[in-house]
């Protein structure tokens, strides 16, 4: 289990989480919303360890993670995509795959990891010669979920895969983020927009000035709830 256990973090003076608690088992998917600087962000690169929280600790399957750099994260399996930094547009698709296998515990696991992203992916199959700046936005997203799942992620964080995507493109990425987490991976989605990821996630915590200030199942959030939530008008904890 990913355990973030009352995790506050700043930058400077700045407060950027106060006292956020999560958990995420082996083949959940988890959707964290909140508006424009809520602390989204700040708490994945807290999970990555990019960022060193003030306080509280960060655990997966029962070994501290909030104390380690992020290349040992990385080949703990934590992995975040970061919103716009997709893919080496130069490189083809190929090789924007293969520098996934960097964070391979074995090397020799390539081809078969390969073949396995292939299938998930089927619209990288085709474009696999091509370089990556000849893939639509969308592509290039799915090109940048399917080079961190190449490393067999524990944890994959994606911050805002919608993000300047075709909006008939999302359903996609989505179903691949869904399938991720099916095939056992932690995923942890960031959205600011509430109803694209809300129906594929188990669970979703709402997150507001830094504060954890909903949680449920995407049932539990009708848009008028999550804009009385985003506007702060209502807390619920
Ligand atoms: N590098 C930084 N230096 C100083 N303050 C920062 C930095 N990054 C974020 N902040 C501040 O921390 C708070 C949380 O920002 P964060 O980016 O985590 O929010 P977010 O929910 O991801 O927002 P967005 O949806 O706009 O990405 C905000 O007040 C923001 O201005």
């Amino acid at each position: 289990m990913l355990n973030v256990d009352d995790i506050s973090a700043r930058y400077g003076r700045v407060p950027a989480l106060n006292g956020v608690s999560l958990q995420v088992n082996p083949g959940e998917l988890l959707a964290i919303v909140g508006p424009n600087g809520a602390g989204k962000t700040t708490l994945a690169k807290c999970i990555a360890g990019f960022v060193t929280p003030t306080h509280g600790t960060i655990s997966l399957d029962g070994q501290r993670i909030s104390n380690q750099r992020p290349d040992k994260l990385v080949r703990n399996g934590v992995r975040l995509v970061l919103e716009g930094h997709r893919v080496f547009p130069e490189l083809t698709v190929h090789e924007n795959l293969r520098l996934g296998r960097l964070a391979l515990s074995d090397a020799a696991q390539f081809p078969q990891r390969l073949e396995d992203v292939l299938d998930l992916f089927p619209i990288l199959r085709e474009r696999l010669r091509q370089p990556a700046r000849e893939l639509s936005g969308g592509q290039q997203q799915l090109l940048a979920l399917a080079q961190a799942f190449i490393g067999e992620p524990q944890l994959l964080m994606c911050d805002e895969p919608s993000l300047g995507v075709a909006q008939r493109l999302i359903p996609e990425i989505l179903t691949a983020l869904r399938r991720m987490a099916e095939r056992g991976t932690r995923v942890i989605v960031i959205e600011q927009v509430l109803t694209p990821p809300l129906s594929i996630a188990d669970q979703v915590i709402v997150l507001n000035r830094g504060t954890v200030i909903a949680r449920g199942t995407p049932g539990d959030f009708p848009r008028e709830r999550l804009q009385e939530l985003f506007l702060g008008t209502t807390s619920d904890g």
